[in-house]
């Protein structure tokens, strides 16, 4: 190297990367080679534009998922405007469920649930997220001498309707489970045989577990993505979990063919900081990339598969791959739902439904306000198939 290349190497320290790293740890050789140049220009630019990925990273988490919508036009306007334009162009299935019905008329519909925020609310512990239970009670006349009769609120019995609500329209339609969480996982807490169940964002894809009147046959494993990747996947769920542990509140979660890192109960403070430790993990591993959900990181590896082509791979699995005998519905609450929900408006077939109590940006075209509506809408469907299958029978 000659001197006047020295000169132009040294500028660049001086001018760069130190403003970045602490001149102290930089190793600056005594003479450059073209090897050292590049390492010097790597380390500034991993430097720079790490920096700007932990802020760009921080603010994402703070927006949560996914993004609220931002409306040049109705920016300066108060909350309940843009609210009420945004329910216009997405407006709620259980007030269109006449219309919906009515384009499912001829089809077969197929339906895709979500989990987490679609079939039970969000709740601190991924752990505690069940289905929601109703305890039915009743009322019981006391009568004591001389008082008047005193009715008591007996509770009767335990029920979850949305797990009965869920088998009821598996009963009627074919149905899969789409979800980011690990699918055993996702299977413990649904606990119905004759679903599909896509896990870990679509990547690990198994059939009804007792016979399923849509398509014989169907029963294992059908499709894994990502198979190879299983090891690297612990790995990485291992250094996560050393990695945040001083981090009060961060849970990481193991989904076999991605990991969850949870800042629902972490303290805004530490956001930073977690953000900065998660890419330090994820920078050994070139073949993982970072996508967010609600209030979570989740790394992912870098194949081209997600809900939306889970979606198409369920449906060809079904035989209705070029058919226009179908009526795919997806329900869901989260980004990783707008990659399904892309997909249905590219085909021009079937209908997104977006779980969300505010203006989100989607691609999906219905809304649903939380778990509570989905049930009350999954009820309807059934209830409507239900009596035209009779009314079809006395025709
Ligand atoms: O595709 P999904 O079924 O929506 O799974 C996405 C993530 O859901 C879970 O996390 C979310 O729900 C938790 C329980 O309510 C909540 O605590 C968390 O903040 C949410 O992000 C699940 O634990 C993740 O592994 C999934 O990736």
């Amino acid at each position: 190297m000659t001197n006047q290349q020295n000169v132009v190497v040294l500028d660049v320290i001086s001018r760069g990367v130190s403003n970045v790293l602490p001149r102290s740890s930089l190793p600056v050789p005594k003479s450059f080679s073209p090897q050292d140049l590049k390492m010097l220009l790597m380390k500034r630019f991993e430097a720079e534009n790490g920096g700007a990925k932990i802020s760009a990273w921080v603010d994402s988490m703070r927006a949560s998922s996914p993004t609220r919508i931002k409306s040049s036009t109705t920016a300066s306007l108060p909350e309940t405007d843009d609210t009420s334009s945004w329910i216009v162009h997405h407006p709620s299935a259980l007030s269109m469920f006449e219309q919906i019905v009515a384009a499912s008329k001829g089809k077969q519909i197929v339906m895709f649930l979500d989990y987490d925020g679609t079939l039970s609310p969000i709740v601190e512990d991924p752990d505690q997220a069940f289905m929601p239970k109703e305890v039915n009670s009743f009322l019981f006349p006391i009568h004591v001498y001389h008082q008047p009769i005193k009715l008591l609120l007996i509770p009767f019995f335990v029920s979850n309707q949305m797990r009965a609500t869920v088998r009821d329209v598996a009963r009627y339609f074919p149905t899969a489970i789409v979800t980011g969480r690990c699918r055993d996982k996702v299977y413990s807490f649904v606990k119905l045989a004759g679903l599909y169940y896509a896990g870990s964002h679509g990547m690990d894809i198994k059939g009804p577990s007792k016979s399923c009147k849509y398509k014989k046959g169907n029963q294992g494993v059908l499709f894994q993505a990502a198979s190879e990747f299983l090891p690297m996947i612990d790995e990485v769920y291992k250094d996560l979990v050393e990695k945040t542990k001083s981090i009060p509140g961060t849970k990481v979660e193991n989904n076999k063919f991605c990991v969850s890192v949870h800042f629902r109960c972490v303290d805004e403070k530490s956001w930073a900081a977690l953000a900065e430790q998660v890419r330090s993990v994820l920078n050994h591993y070139p073949k993982l990339k970072l996508t967010q959900g609600r209030k979570v990181l989740e790394i992912r590896p870098t194949i081209k598969w997600d809900k939306g082509r889970a979606l198409e791979f369920l449906l060809e699995s079904l035989g209705y791959a070029n058919s226009t005998n179908v009526l795919p519905v997806y329900i869901g609450d989260d980004r990783s739902d707008e990659d399904a929900f892309k997909v249905l408006r590219e085909r021009g077939q079937g209908l997104g439904i977006l779980v969300s109590k505010l203006p989100k940006e989607t691609n999906a075209s219905y809304s649903l306000q939380e778990p509570s509506e989905v049930k009350e809408f999954l009820k309807r469907l059934v209830d409507w198939k239900k009596m035209s299958q009779r009314a079809a029978k006395c025709a």
